[in-house]
């Protein structure tokens, strides 16, 4: 391994923005396929190889796919196992996983079995050493309208109440060209209202200036993507004000947008207009997150080594945006304790 890949892999990190389903490794994979033979599924019905993009439209038939794959408890069980651990290879040392619960009549999976199996996962993990933190965001499908929005809000309520704090937010995310978050708003406030963190995903495609200044109202907690917020790609100073006023720290996923073709290539990523005005955000903006490692074949080391060649920022400034994340995350109990280990990881990184 060269030293810089050594240096961003030893890097500890923080992940904030990771769809279960879209972090399922192409050895998960094959292990699911071997499960489900019938269905007939090639692994490039999966993933999104390097060089490769795809329309907004073909990206999310993709998760039909593995959504296919990953229909049975065991099948979640496994998957967020092996997803955890891989974070922990990859040297993150705080992840919120984010899914979105979902119903098979076929397997007689239920909601509330899906998300109490994620929380078995990330326990199992934890008894066995894995060496990472692990938090849960509920996601609301913007697909599935009002009804279900409220139904997911009333579903993570619950479980944040009883898993002890495991389960700490809300995410809004799905496909952005479906439906309009006016519908989704008074849920959105509900889970607000009982403590639930929201990441809300805003502005990922050009259309969605006016859902955003709506949205951001609430104000939600963190914003993911953000794509399309600031003047200069056809949002707006109002949007960005917004954004400063509460300081919401944004969640920036580099090859996704690129391979998702939100974003023209990597020097014309948004992370650099916040990462320059300095906006407290983006300091802490190493919620800077892979968005769906497996789907897009990337990790999160990976997208720090892009961002710092890309942006031409040194391993000092890649460690200021890892530590910075910390106080981005939905877990402000373990804050104290992240930055200690920070601290004490940082001699063998700087051999210091
Ligand atoms: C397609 C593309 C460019 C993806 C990146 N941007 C995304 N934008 C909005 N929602 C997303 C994105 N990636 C994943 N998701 C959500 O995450 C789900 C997959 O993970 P899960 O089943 O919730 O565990 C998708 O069905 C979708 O609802
Ligand atoms: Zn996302």
């Amino acid at each position: 391994m060269e030293e810089a890949d050594l240096f961003y892999r030893q890097l500890p990190k923080v992940e904030l923005h990771a769809h279960l389903n879209g972090s399922v490794s192409f050895s998960t994979i094959e292990k699911l396929v071997a499960r489900k033979p019938h269905l007939n599924i090639e692994h490039g019905m999966t993933a999104i190889r390097s060089g490769q993009r795809r329309t907004l439209d073909e990206c999310f038939q993709v998760f039909k796919v593995i959504h296919q794959l990953v229909d049975t408890e065991e099948d979640i069980l496994m998957v967020a196992k092996d997803v955890i651990r891989e974070f922990a290879a990859d040297g993150v040392k705080y992840l919120e996983l984010r899914s979105t619960p979902r119903k098979e009549k076929t397997t007689g999976m239920t909601k509330r079995r899906y998300v109490e199996t994620v929380i078995e996962a990330i326990r199992q993990c934890k008894n066995e050493g894995v060496d990472i933190e692990v938090r849960f965001l509920v996601a609301v499908d913007r697909r599935n309208g009002a009804e279900v929005a409220m139904e997911t809000v009333k579903l993570a309520e619950d479980f944040m109440l009883s898993t002890g704090g495991l389960v700490v937010g809300l995410d809004l995310s799905g496909d952005p060209m479906v439906g309009h978050g006016r519908d989704l708003l008074p849920a959105l406030q509900k889970a607000k209202n009982c403590g639930l963190k929201l990441s809300l995903h805003l502005s990922e495609v050009p259309s969605q200036a006016d859902e955003s200044e709506l949205l951001l109202n609430i104000p939600p907690d963190r914003i993911g993507h953000g794509t399309f917020l600031h003047p200069e790609v056809g949002g707006s100073q109002s949007l960005v004000d917004k954004v400063r006023k509460h300081n919401t720290p944004l969640e920036l996923c580099l090859t996704s947008n690129v391979k998702g073709q939100t974003v023209s290539s990597y020097s014309q990523h948004h992370f650099l207009y916040w990462y320059q005005m300095g906006h407290p955000s983006v300091l802490c903006c190493a919620c800077f997150q892979t968005d769906d490692k497996g789907v897009f074949c990337t990790d999160l080391s990976q997208e720090y080594q892009l961002a710092a060649s890309t942006f031409n920022l040194s391993q000092e400034d890649m460690w200021t945006l890892s530590q910075k994340a910390i106080d981005c995350t939905f877990a402000p109990d373990l804050q104290q304790q992240l930055h200690q280990k920070w601290l004490e990881l940082r001699p063998t990184l700087f051999q210091l």
